[in-house]
């Protein structure tokens, strides 16, 4: 039987959580693994493999059977995993346009609540598993990702385009990887869940340069997190989407099964002072579907503003 090729693009703070996973468990029998890095990541990898500093793995290090700095240059992939931010999607997309077939599958592994939906506007035909991941792990310095707390989670759902589409090798990687994972028929609900967290706590713990902790448990920051979860919650009922009724409780709560200083990486990037950053990907999205419906999104108009103003952007 042909292997799989499995193509990992972006290794930082998820590709190398995951990708790290994927090399080590891998039956070389079965699949190869290519990871694809660009500038000094591609350097650092070539020269001393992928460090993963995580309790679940005392061995730090791995090697991929092929490393490539241009997604164009590698051969055809069975499945892709994307691991990029969302404002490099649209880029890596359009690369990966010359090498799939309609055959590869793409699982995204981001933030967002309608990423699938813009990889089939450039990717019309292939399969797309709408997912959401859970890991707090972050680049420590190129090539090196660090990993805390609990072990990451990936939810994956089917593409509704292709439902017929055969996945059990795609779960049997990830199985023999000793990936958490759930798969789900539908794994909507499961996205706007992760959304109503990431984005809310996300610009809360930009604005404050604060942690998941604080976000969520120091009482001015904490008012300001719940009234914007109230407004995607709004959102979602509206596109009925089916978030349970207590979501902002639950949301809150799950704060807690994170390390109290665990940073947001919009946070990260925001008081870094980079103009790449996941602004537009949480309150720009919030305000255009709620501009959309026909919604109020004071108080995520309002953080949106301060943002900017931060990052010194008009
Ligand atoms: N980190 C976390 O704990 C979590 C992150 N997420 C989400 O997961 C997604 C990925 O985040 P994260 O891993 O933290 O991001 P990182 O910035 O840590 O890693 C993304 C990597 O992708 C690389 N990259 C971008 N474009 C290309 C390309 N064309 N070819 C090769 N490499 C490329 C970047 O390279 P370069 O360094 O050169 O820019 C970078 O190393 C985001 O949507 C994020 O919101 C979700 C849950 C948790
Ligand atoms: C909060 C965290 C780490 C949770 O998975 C995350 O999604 C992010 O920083 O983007």
């Amino acid at each position: 039987m042909k292997k799989k090729h499995i193509a990992i693009i972006g290794l930082g703070g998820v590709g190398g959580y995951f990708g790290f996973k994927i090399c080590q468990n891998k039956l070389s029998e079965k699949h190869t693994v290519s990871f694809v890095a660009r500038g000094e990541t591609y350097r650092k990898l070539q020269a001393d493999g992928l460090t993963l500093l995580s309790e679940e793995h005392p061995n730090h290090r791995t090697q991929a059977d092929a490393l490539f700095q241009n997604i164009v240059e590698m051969p055809r992939p069975d499945l892709v995993l994307i691991c990029v931010k969302e404002y490099d999607l649209e880029n890596v997309c359009q690369q990966l346009k010359s090498v799939i077939s309609e055959d590869t599958i793409i699982l995204p592994m981001m933030n967002g609540a309608d990423i699938h939906e813009r990889i089939r506007l450039v990717l019309p035909e292939q399969t797309i598993l709408p997912s959401c991941i859970y890991v707090a792990s972050h680049i420590k310095s190129k090539g090196v990702v660090e990993h805390k707390g609990k072990s990451g989670k990936l939810i994956l759902g089917r593409d509704q385009e292709h439902s017929k589409r055969q996945l059990d090798w795609v779960l049997e990687l990830l199985e023999n990887s000793k990936i958490n994972y759930e798969f789900k028929d539908n794994s909507l609900v499961d996205i706007w869940e992760k959304f109503i967290f990431i984005a809310s706590v996300g610009l809360v713990s930009a604005k404050y340069n604060s942690s998941i902790g604080e976000a969520c448990n120091n009482p001015q920051q904490k008012d300001e997190t719940k009234r914007i979860m109230q407004e995607i919650k709004e959102i979602a009922d509206k596109k009925e989407i089916g978030l349970a009724t207590d979501i902002v409780d639950q949301t809150l709560a799950k704060s807690s099964a994170f390390p109290y200083d665990t940073p947001t990486s919009i946070q990260l990037d925001i008081n870094a002072g980079k103009k790449h950053n996941e602004l537009e990907l949480f309150a720009g999205a919030i305000i255009k579907y709620a501009t959309a419906l026909q919604l109020a999104t004071p108080y995520t108009q309002q953080i949106y503003q301060e943002l900017k103003a931060k990052l010194n952007v008009a």
